[in-house]
């Protein structure tokens, strides 16, 4: 890992829990130039350890004094200036925001850095600034007392060192304990390497309870260069389980939300997990660092929730890019033949168009807009050409004229007759149960057996009791769009995006069309049927150019589980390099062939109960119940985590699909060949769940390991 604390390195008895590392060159700090500088924290520090400490605190305690009087201000500030009622809620909501954001938590550490400049600094570089979640001044002076880590100033936090120190010449990490400061460790940007931080090793170890924790105060250098990527830039992450993606991820709407506050205001930003278990499990990082007004949402939550299931075949094929033509073409289908042409009265005066008028009117406009706008023009194109007939007869009608003859009866009826309003739920029930409109639209796009799969074998009797499955809703998700145009996002964050189908992809394309997204998840994750092979691919489908970046230091597994897991990439994603991890963790893995399951699943979690930290005792789907029984006639307690579920017992029986993305401090993975054998990337699921452990991984079987585990040290 990069890394070189040193000179004072030294910490407190207590066990710190905040810290971070090292750096490479990057760019000097753009604009903002005064936000969160201290021009005078104790530079002239005494060189006793405890002196330095001592200093420190008095500093944090200046700095919890000047919040608490922000917060009073903004509390004492008043909504009644507002001219109206609807300005003065707006106002009164902003400063109940205000008000909530200044608040202290005792917990959480006000700073957990800070940085000393050079002597004889140039430009406006204070001579020492701290860094924090949040932005503290000392309302008196207005002397920034702690720098938001967000400010383009910190980035000098995240990413001085030797080989650019970028006018520093020292950072500072804190541990802290309960909010209290209790460590810190200074690194030299003079060249010096001495090893890995103790503080981030240390936070990296700290046992993992409730939901997942910010990284703010440890943002490694290639992951604050995500991070702080540009608005308009789309980003995406590949990387092995625990490189931080997710983290990253929503780092990055949290520091885009900081740089371009009032643009993503009105736009908005969005997060895209894979379940709810997954969201609960990530939605305390943004409160902790602020903010609090991102939408967080499964592709169910967006597209709507499936009402059935299908083979995964079909629902592979449904999701396959060529179905987007295939939908294009059964859309425009629902364009017909005019029976007649028009007959438009005014007064006495009849004006006639021919049917082979309107048929070409409608030709020129069919699929040169969307379909909804096409409709609203061919009843105006229809209406201009009575116009023109008008005018040949000497009258001089102007556009209000147009516009009453576009919403006339006559041209109402030919427009419902030959461009019908329809929805997205009927063009696609037709689609699916109609083998004449599918030949049409899929004649050189899909195979005739692939026809034949997507057609219903027992048809729905109307569009509103058919039961649609996810790839379904993605499909209609796309037909919407081509009736009516989608909103655009500012920015989505989409995560495990591996998994996600062309059509789902396209369909979260079409959420940020004008904006940009983040794209995390790892290839070799990739479970479902229709898993993404290439990054480009995916960026395709969504719609957006990208840098495909690579995260490969491991921060949750340690290296001894790591290493046994990646037994399987070969089989699995066979262009990946290994994962590399933090921490070696060489008595991190046991692997145990049991006679009986049940028993030893029962005996192991008690041990695990034991130890400090989270315990995941993940199984293969179809023996959640089972175990979860077990360990209930045991009287061991514990959670069953469900797909709408987050957790909140130390002991949680996770089914295998329910376990991406999570962690636990203690692994217990029952039946590796049942959980294989469960889906058709089953090898992929099992790598998953084997790389779910931060401390320990216990693998339990009575049925022969998998081949692609071969070679295990059985204890
Ligand atoms: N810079 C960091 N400092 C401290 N902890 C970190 C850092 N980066 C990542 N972590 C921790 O490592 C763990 C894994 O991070 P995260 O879940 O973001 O990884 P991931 O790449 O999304 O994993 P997966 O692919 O398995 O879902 C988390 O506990 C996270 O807090």
């Amino acid at each position: 890992m990069p890394a070189d604390p040193t000179a004072v390195a030294r910490e407190s008895p207590e066990e710190p829990d905040t810290g971070e590392t090292e750096p490479p060159p990057a760019e000097p700090p753009q604009a903002e130039p005064q936000d969160g500088l201290s021009q005078d924290g104790p530079q002239d520090e005494p060189a006793d350890s405890e002196a330095v400490l001592a200093a420190e605190r008095a500093h944090l305690a200046e700095s919890r004094a000047a919040l608490r009087r922000m917060r009073e201000t903004a509390r004492s500030l008043s909504a009644d200036v507002a001219a109206d009622w609807v300005s003065r809620q707006y106002l009164e909501s902003l400063l109940d925001q205000r008000v909530a954001a200044l608040a202290d938590q005792p917990d959480t550490p006000l700073f957990f850095g800070r940085m000393d400049a050079r002597d004889g600094r140039g430009g406006d570089l204070p001579a020492t600034m701290y860094v924090g979640r949040r932005h503290v001044h000392d309302g008196d002076e207005g002397r920034p007392l702690v720098l938001d880590w967000r400010a383009p100033v910190a980035r000098a936090f995240y990413r001085a060192g030797s080989a650019d120190p970028m006018g520093w010449r020292r950072r500072r990490r804190f541990g802290f304990q309960g909010g209290e400061l209790t460590a810190y460790e200074d690194e030299p940007l003079d060249g010096r390497s001495l090893g890995p931080s103790s503080i981030l090793t240390r936070e990296i170890e700290r046992p993992r309870t409730g939901p997942m924790r910010d990284i703010v105060a440890t943002i490694q250098p290639d992951q604050d260069e995500i991070v702080r990527a540009g608005l308009p830039d789309t980003v995406c992450v590949q990387g092995a389980p625990g490189t931080g993606k997710t983290a990253v991820g929503l780092h990055r709407a949290a520091y885009l939300l900081f740089a371009h506050r009032e643009r993503l205001a009105r736009s908005g930003v969005l997060i895209v997990g894979p379940n709810r278990a997954f969201l609960a499990y990530i939605s305390a990082v943004l409160p902790a660092l602020g903010e609090i007004r991102v939408d967080q949402a499964t592709v169910d939550d967006l597209l709507g929730a499936p009402a059935a299931g299908e083979p995964a075949d079909v629902a592979a094929l449904k999701g396959d890019a060529r179905m987007a033509e295939v939908l294009r073409r059964a859309l425009w289908r629902q364009i017909r033949k005019p029976e007649e042409g028009l007959l438009y009265t005014r007064g006495v005066s009849r004006f006639r168009l021919a049917d082979h008028e309107v048929r070409e009117i409608a030709a020129s406009l069919r699929g040169t807009m969307r379909y909804a706008n096409g409709r609203a023009a061919f009843a105006q194109r229809l209406a201009h050409q009575v116009l023109v007939l008008m005018e040949r007869r000497g009258e001089a009608p102007d556009d209000r004229v147009q516009d009453q003859v576009a919403r006339s009866r006559p041209v109402k009826q030919l427009v419902d007759q030959v461009w019908p309003k329809v929805t997205a739920e009927q063009v696609l029930y037709r689609l699916l149960s109609d083998a004449d409109l599918l030949r049409t639209a899929a004649k050189g796009v899909l195979g005739e057996d692939e026809q034949a799969a997507l057609l219903w074998r027992k048809p729905y009797r109307s569009h509103r009791s058919a039961k649609w499955t996810a790839a379904d809703r993605a499909l209609l998700d796309e037909l919407n769009d081509l009736i009516e145009r989608t909103p655009s996002l500012g920015h989505i964050v989409v995560d495990e995006a591996q998994d996600l189908s062309a059509m789902q992809l396209r369909a979260l394309g079409r959420r940020c069309a004008t904006g940009s997204a983040t794209v995390l998840g790892d290839l070799a994750q990739g479970t479902t049927a229709w898993s993404a092979r290439s990054w480009d691919e995916v960026l395709r489908h969504l719609g957006q150019d990208g840098q495909v970046t690579e995260l490969t230091l491991g921060f949750r597994v340690p290296g001894a589980v790591l290493d046994y897991a990646a037994r399987l990439l070969p089989h699995i994603a066979p262009g990946l390099a290994a994962p590399r991890s933090l921490r070696a963790g060489t008595d991190a893995l046991t692997v145990r062939q049991v006679p009986d399951l049940a028993e030893a699943v029962v005996a192991e979690a008690r041990r695990a109960l034991e130890r400090e930290g989270s315990v995941g005792l993940i199984v293969p789907d179809a023996m959640a119940a089972a175990h979860a029984e077990a360990l209930a006639g045991a009287g061991v307690p514990h959670g069953l985590l469900g797909p709408d579920t987050g957790d909140g017992d130390r002991l949680l029986v996770v089914p295998a699909t329910l376990a991406k993305g999570l962690e636990y401090d203690h692994v217990i993975v029952v039946e590796p060949a049942e959980i294989v054998a469960a889906e058709p990337r089953g090898l992929a699921r099992l790598y998953v769940v084997l790389t779910r452990a931060v401390t320990s991984l216990t693998v339990l079987h009575r049925d022969p390991l998998p081949g692609e585990l071969d070679a295990v040290p059985s204890r």
